[in-house]
């Protein structure tokens, strides 16, 4: 058996195929972890999802922005953007049971000291913080009140983690730093506004990976595109999956025993 890690799909279903072909990839033998962000920008997020369904328990899948401003836009209220090409997913017949599916998705996926998360874990929260926090969303994405929280999960607000936060704002902090960090100051606070390589740094911030941490967990994260697969000037143990396949990068895969990265070329 072996397990693989890949980073945000995107909706590139073809080098996902093509990706599962170079490994061999068997369901029945091998595991697949995927960092998120399975839908949005490419021109597959619905054959990507069906792919990723059809693996059953071979795939574990943890959420990421774009995977929630599907849910958002599906159930939540919220408008669809521009450059979304999220259509083919809201037009399916079978759109509820797909949705249903990605709505049961965590926010964290946990293997020992391996933990993977969209976008990272922060260096205020522990490793055996991530699993609580992130459940505490599953459980209201779960919930009766999923639709209102979809209503109001969008915002930039409060960008510094509290442990006495609350409500709305508790849950609104914990998808943002599971879904949406880059950059973040020494006090913890996120940057909403830099998405580009590490000299995009708002003054005062630091990619998350670059801050030390009292424990060692191994933080396998997507989300961050133009880090190449990069983690530079990093003080902890992180893997970026994100080597940009719907940007014209390429579809990765990390064999989590050897380390190895495998990788097919982008089609875009
Ligand atoms: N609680 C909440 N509050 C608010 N919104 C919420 C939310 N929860 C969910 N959302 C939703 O989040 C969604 C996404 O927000 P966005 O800000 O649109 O998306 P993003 O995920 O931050 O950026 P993107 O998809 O462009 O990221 P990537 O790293 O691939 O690419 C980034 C850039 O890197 C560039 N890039 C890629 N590869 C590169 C390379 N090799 N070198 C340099 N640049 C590169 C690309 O050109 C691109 O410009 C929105 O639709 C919003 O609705």
């Amino acid at each position: 058996m072996t397990t693989y890690a890949v980073g945000d799909l995107q909706g590139c279903h073809e080098e996902f195929v093509a990706l599962l072909e170079r490994l061999d990839f068997d369901p029945r033998r091998d595991r697949l972890w995927l960092a998120g962000d399975l839908v949005n920008r490419g021109r597959g997020s619905l054959d990507c999802l069906r792919e990723v369904m059809a693996l059953g328990d071979a795939a574990r899948v943890v959420l990421g922005n774009h995977d929630l401003h599907l849910l958002a836009v599906a159930r939540g209220g919220a408008r669809l953007k521009r450059k979304d090409t999220l259509d083919a997913i809201l037009a399916a017949a079978d759109r509820e049971r797909v949705l249903d599916w990605l709505q049961s998705r965590p926010l964290v996926v946990r293997d020992g000291d391996t933990l993977m998360s969209h976008a990272g874990l922060p260096p205020q929260w522990t490793l055996d913080q991530a699993e609580p926090l992130a459940a505490e969303v599953a459980e209201r994405l779960g919930g009766e009140r999923a639709g209102a929280f979809l209503e109001q999960m969008y915002g930039n607000e409060p960008a510094r983690w509290r442990d006495d936060l609350d409500g709305l704002d508790r849950l609104r902090a914990i998808v943002n730093t599971f879904t949406r960090m880059r950059f973040i100051a020494a006090d913890g606070a996120l940057d909403f506004s830099a998405k580009e390589g590490l000299d995009s740094a708002p003054p005062g911030f630091a990619p998350w990976f670059q801050y030390p941490r009292d424990d060692d967990p191994r933080l396998l994260f997507g989300h961050w595109a133009a880090l190449e697969g990069e983690t530079p000037g990093s003080r902890v143990r992180a893997e970026a999956l994100d080597t940009g396949c719907v940007w014209g990068g390429a579809l990765t895969a990390l064999d989590l025993e050897s380390g190895a990265r495998i990788s097919v070329p982008s089609r875009y």
